[in-house]
Parts: C-alpha cells; sequence; structure tokens
C-alpha cells in the first residue's frame, strides 16, 4: 500500500449462511459428514446471503469518504470488518496508524462502570498508555460536557450522553483514522454542530476519516468523496454529489420507473396569448434559455415534462445574478404525456456544494389549482416567485414534478441543479442566509 494511503480495502465480501428453519442449521452441521463418510453427494441445508461483495476502495491519508446507502446495504457490516470486529469471508484491508471507531451505541462502555472507569478502559483499548490518557481526561470530559454524569455508571447515561462520551473518547486521542458510524445523528444539533468542527481539525491534522450516515447533506459537505452502496456491493463511487444524486435514483425509484423517451427534435412553438414570454408549450427548450446549467441531473418516467423556463427579477430577464433580498419570478412549462391526478410541482434551492437551503412544493403549500391539470397532451404553465434571501454566492434550482399515490411518489420529470443563479450583497454579511440584523440601539449607559 503506497504511502499516502490510510485504508485500502480490496475484493472484501462477506457472505452469511441463511437458514430457512433452524433445524437446517443442525442438519448443515451434521449431515454433510455422514454423506461424507457414505460417499454420497453433499447436499446444502443453507442459502448464501452476501451482506458486502467484491467492495474496493483507497481512503487517501487526510481525506474523508462517505458511505451511504439504504438500510440493510451493507454499511455497518463493512464498518465493522474494516474495525476488525467481524471476518471478512474472502479480500484484504489494509490500515495505518490508530484506528479509532465510533460503532454501534455504547458498544466498548461497561455499563456498571462509570463514565470515568470507561474513559480510561476504551482508551487503553486504542493503545493509550495511563500518563497519555490523563494528560487527555480534561480535553475528554470537557468535550462530552455531561456534568456530574462522569462518575455515575454508564447504565444511567441517556442515549446522547453515552454517544457525547463515545465521541470524546474517540476525537481527543489523534486517531490516524477515524470511523464514525450513524452514531452521530443521536446527539442533540449543538453537539453534532461540534462534532463536525472537531473532525474538520482532525482532518486539518492528517487524520482520515469514514463516515456512515443516511444524511445526503453530510456527504457533500464533510466528505472529499463518497460510496454509495446498495445490496452489499458498491453502486457509485466518486465526486460526493454525484453520488448523492444517484442515492436519490435509488431511494426515490428512478432505476424502478425510468423509462427512455426520446426528445423531440425543436418545433416551432404555438404561444398562447397568457403565454407572454413565449414559453415553449411543446418542444423542451429548456437547455436553450440562459443560466440553464448543462450539467444538470435529469430524470423520471417522462409522463410528463418540464419543457422550458423564464426568470426574471428587477425586470431583468434571465438574470445571471441578483441582489439579496429580491424575489425572482420564474415561470416554466409542463407538458403531459400521459394523464396524470394531482401532478405535485416541487423546487428546492441549494448551494454549490449540494446543501439544500429550501424546498417545498404544491402539495405542501396545498395549492387547489394543481388538482385541475393533468390532462393527456395538455401543456400548463406555472408561475413562482422566490425570495433569495441568501448570502452572496451561487445557487441551484432543481425542479420536478410527480404525482402521489399513497406513501408512493412516482417521478414524472425531476431536473435537479438545473437552473444556476448567482446572489451579490446589497450589503456585507457572513453565513448563509440573510437574516436581516438590524442594530437598533447603541447608547452608553455609564454617563
Ligand atoms: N449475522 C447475520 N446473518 C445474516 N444476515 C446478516 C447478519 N448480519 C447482518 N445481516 C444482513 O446483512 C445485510 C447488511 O446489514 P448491515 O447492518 O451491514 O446494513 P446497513 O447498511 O448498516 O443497514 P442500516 O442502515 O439499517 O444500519 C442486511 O440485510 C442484514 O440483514
Amino acid at each position: 500500500m503506497s504511502s499516502d494511503v490510510a485504508i485500502k480495502v480490496s475484493a472484501l465480501d462477506k457472505c452469511y449462511h441463511v437458514y430457512d428453519k433452524p433445524q437446517d442449521r443442525l442438519k448443515q452441521s451434521l449431515l454433510p459428514r455422514i454423506h461424507r463418510l457414505l460417499g454420497r453427494q453433499e447436499k446444502l441445508y443453507h442459502r448464501d446471503f452476501w451482506a458486502v461483495r467484491n467492495v474496493s476502495f483507497e481512503i487517501p491519508k487526510g481525506k474523508t469518504i462517505g458511505i451511504i446507502g439504504q438500510n440493510g446495504s451493507g454499511k455497518s457490516t463493512l464498518l465493522q470488518m474494516i474495525c476488525g470486529t467481524l471476518t471478512p469471508s474472502s479480500g484484504t484491508i489494509e490500515t495505518k496508524g490508530r484506528v479509532a471507531a465510533l460503532l454501534e451505541l455504547g458498544s466498548g462502555f461497561n455499563p456498571d462502570f462509570s463514565g470515568r472507569d470507561n474513559v480510561y478502559m476504551n482508551a487503553a483499548l486504542l493503545g493509550l498508555e495511563k500518563s497519555e490518557i490523563d494528560a487527555r481526561f480534561d480535553q475528554i470530559i470537557q468535550f462530552a460536557d455531561i456534568g456530574k454524569f462522569i462518575d455515575e455508571p454508564i447504565k444511567s447515561y441517556s442515549s446522547g450522553m453515552m454517544v457525547r462520551l463515545a465521541f470524546s473518547v474517540q476525537a481527543q486521542i489523534d486517531p490516524d483514522i477515524l470511523i464514525v458510524d450513524e452514531a452521530l445523528s443521536v446527539g442533540d444539533a449543538k453537539f453534532q454542530a461540534k462534532c463536525f468542527e472537531r473532525l474538520r481539525q482532525l482532518k486539518e491534522n492528517g487524520t482520515s476519516i469514514l463516515l456512515v450516515t443516511h444524511s445526503s447533506e453530510q456527504i457533500v459537505t464533510h466528505c472529499d468523496s463518497a460510496i454509495l452502496l446498495e445490496r452489499g456491493e458498491v453502486l457509485e463511487q466518486g465526486d460526493p454529489k454525484m453520488v448523492v444524486n444517484r442515492y436519490y435514483d435509488v431511494l426515490f425509484g428512478k432505476d424502478q420507473h425510468a423509462i427512455a423517451v426520446p426528445t423531440s427534435a425543436p418545433t416551432k412553438s404555438s404561444t398562447p396569448k397568457s403565454n407572454t414570454h413565449h414559453l415553449s408549450v411543446d418542444s423542451d427548450l429548456f437547455s436553450a434559455r440562459q443560466g440553464y446549467n448543462p450539467y444538470e441531473y435529469r430524470w423520471g418516467d417522462k409522463s410528463a415534462e418540464i419543457l422550458d423556463f423564464h426568470t426574471e427579477c428587477d425586470g431583468i430577464e434571465y438574470p445571471l445574478s441578483v441582489k439579496t433580498g429580491k424575489t425572482i419570478t420564474l415561470q416554466l412549462t409542463v407538458k403531459f404525456f400521459k394523464k396524470l391526478i394531482n401532478p405535485i410541482f416541487g423546487l428546492t434551492v441549494k448551494t454549490k456544494e449540494g446543501v439544500t437551503l429550501y424546498g417545498s412544493n404544491s402539495e405542501l403549500l396545498n395549492i387547489g389549482s394543481m388538482r385541475e391539470i393533468g390532462e393527456i397532451n395538455s401543456t400548463v404553465m406555472l408561475s413562482a416567485n422566490i425570495q433569495a434571501n441568501l448570502a452572496p454566492g451561487d445557487y441551484f434550482v432543481s425542479l420536478g414534478i410527480a404525482t402521489r399515490d399513497g406513501e408512493t411518489i412516482t417521478p414524472h420529470d425531476r431536473r435537479y441543479d438545473s437552473i444556476h443563479f448567482a446572489v451579490e450583497p446589497p450589503e456585507p454579511f457572513f453565513g448563509l442566509v440573510q437574516m436581516n440584523l438590524s442594530i437598533e440601539h447603541v447608547v452608553r449607559l455609564d454617563q
């Protein structure tokens, strides 16, 4: 393994034997030997279940890799093998340096011992001498911030307190590799922010981090690259935004619903009167408009298509940038190729890093007129306004048309990150959102 790689996983497999009936397990342990003795052909009483199959990746030193996937996709199995608490069926794992892991909540803690004793035991397991633990102890309890509970037995802790202490120990021992499973989602928002700040510091100091999460936001915000697991296999690997988009496909059904629909060649559009901006009503002119992002990610079953859009702000059409706080008017045309009942129109605004800042849809806003559209071969125009209460920067708008049948949402046309706009400030501030701080009084009180 090259010196700038912290973890190298090659062709890793974990196969479980699954028995349909409990007695099959007994048969499997006894009968093959008897069959062998009798010279008969062996019969298998189990099925193979591949929890992890042929997984390979490398984590360079000082990088953060995110692992995302649906429940049961093999994330925990993979982490347990990397941590050495589970033996792979085949494949190899190479790690360099001290590995700290925050896996299942409270694992590694003895419930009858106090927090203080557990800190010492835990840190000793991670290879620290008593003097090294003494030197870090104050830092650890300060970070965990669980007050007098440090001298209470762990069994009296809430799950949030347990994760605070566990994270503190793992993060304060300056590991070379830190593995964090879903555990952080247990802590409250303030503690999570503190943990991510600590992860940032560790990364700056060269720690390589493997972060498992269901949160696409955490993947795009904190990871240098990502891996999408599905049924134990790597479905996508690389740029976090691309991996997260693919994860949405898996979650919301592109893989089940996608039907290739030939894109019709642009034809001359007829424009009804109300369509003052001459938006296309029958062919896809979306990509010809200023502000269109050629790297949009588009999918859906194409029962309806978003054909065209128009933006306006302060009297400027298709503005490339708008001032903080200004209202952007968006119009778009949608054509229905099938009859759709109660179509839902949705809009999301994201940062260029992929963090969702705002999202809503016609169902959440209870827009009654949406219930009157959806006739086959009809085209509708939607008008919407959004206020750019945003910090200066680059933003992307995602649009979508879907329908709902109970809990199931069928995406017909999703155009992720399809429109780009920049925000420029009227007055300087920092952060993501304009919250209009006004300083009302500044009065000297000592005179
Ligand atoms: N001992 C076992 N015997 C058989 N199957 C197992 C065993 N342990 C785990 N599995 C199966 O392996 C698959 C992967 O499980 P794993 O816990 O790694 O998924 P995960 O992605 O971490 O899920 P979650 O997001 O719900 O934590 C699951 O289908 C699970 O049922």
